[in-house]
């Protein structure tokens, strides 16, 4: 059982290879002042890994992400991409990101953007490549300027992926993008993905996480609350919920006084609503009241294990996946 504050871990393929991991964060802090903005954050992303970094607003996402990306230095702790130093992965192109507030300039138009930043790079994928993958081959003459929010955004991601890098983050990628623009923001990164290039994504969108990422990571409060496979989050915090509806008051009734004593019960209407870990069980006992019109059962969602996580501060945490 990994906790919250154990050290960094190395994946199984990173061990079984022999080679770096892309990514080590070990005991990091920083604080602004008096605000502890990240406060002894550790955790190892293997190479290919695709990580989603959850967290309400404050958590310490961007923090974190900004040291990794040489913007900011920690205050203590280590960080190392590829086993060296941030920076030279930067200066190498291996390590590259789409942030949210990265400048662009308004008066050019998305190719002349594309070009220049690819002059500037010492190898550099073809540009006509780049501006398929990433949907912007339609509106190559636009001026940036009059682009909206999710185009310049998609115009970050094709800066980002000029280089070919090893290793993209990502800070709220699709943030300012309508839902055809995010379908095929994802469906551009899978194919990145496909290639084996290591991702870390923060967002807010629980839904891309449960999409895209295997791993999520969730930070509270400057520390990691939870780590692990995203399916594995929300299966370890989350319950079934089982959902009845009754022909009569008295039949719900009956079923609710009777659940209360071994789960969590609510009821409206004709509906008893009730979660508990062990599904099968209840479902075993409830099935045996009269006058049961329909049964349905859900799993918790990963916003709720999320909710959950983060109310509960510092005191949770998972297994890690496999390691
Ligand atoms: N440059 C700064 N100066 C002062 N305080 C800062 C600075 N940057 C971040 N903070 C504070 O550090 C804490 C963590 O902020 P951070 O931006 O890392 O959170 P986040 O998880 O990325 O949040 P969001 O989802 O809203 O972007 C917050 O309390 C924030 O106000």
């Amino acid at each position: 059982m990994s906790t919250a504050s154990s050290p960094a871990r190395r994946t199984s393929r990173d061990h079984a290879s022999g080679v770096e991991p892309a990514l080590v964060v070990e005991d990091v802090h920083k604080s602004f002042g008096k605000v502890r903005a990240v406060d002894g954050v550790s955790f190892t992303v293997g190479r290919g890994e695709i990580v989603a970094l959850l967290g309400p607003n404050g958590a310490g996402k961007t923090t974190t992400l900004d040291m990794v990306l040489d913007l900011s230095r920690p205050d203590a702790g280590s960080i190392s991409v590829f086993g060296g130093n941030p920076r030279k992965a930067i200066d190498d192109g291996r390590l590259s990101a789409l942030l949210q507030s990265g400048g662009l300039l308004r008066e050019y138009t998305v190719y002349e953007i594309v070009a220049m930043v690819s002059g500037m790079l010492t190898a550099s994928r073809p540009i006509g490549e780049i501006l398929e993958r990433t949907n912007l081959t339609e509106i190559a003459k636009r001026q940036i300027g009059k682009c909206s929010g999710g185009e310049q955004q998609r115009v970050r991601f094709a800066l980002a992926l000029l280089s070919n890098p090893e290793f993209i983050i990502l800070d709220e990628p699709t943030a300012g993008m309508d839902v055809n623009a995010r379908r095929h923001f994802w469906e551009a990164m899978h194919a990145e993905a496909e290639g084996g290039t290591t991702i870390i994504f923060a967002t807010h969108y629980l839904a891309e996480a449960e999409a895209f990422a295997p791993r999520t990571i969730i930070m509270n409060r400057g520390k990691i609350v939870a780590d692990g496979g995203t399916a594995q989050i929300r299966h370890n915090f989350g319950t079934q919920h089982i959902k009845l509806t009754f022909d009569t008051q008295e039949n719900l009734s009956a079923a609710s006084a009777h659940m209360a004593r071994r789960a969590t019960v609510s009821r409206s209407a004709d509906t008893l609503s009730i979660s508990g870990p062990d599904t099968v069980a209840l479902v075993r006992e409830v099935i045996a009241f009269p006058g049961i019109s329909s049964i349905s059962i859900t799993d918790q969602s990963l916003e709720e294990a999320f909710e959950q996580l983060t109310d509960v501060g510092d005191e949770a945490a998972v297994s890690p996946k496999e390691s």
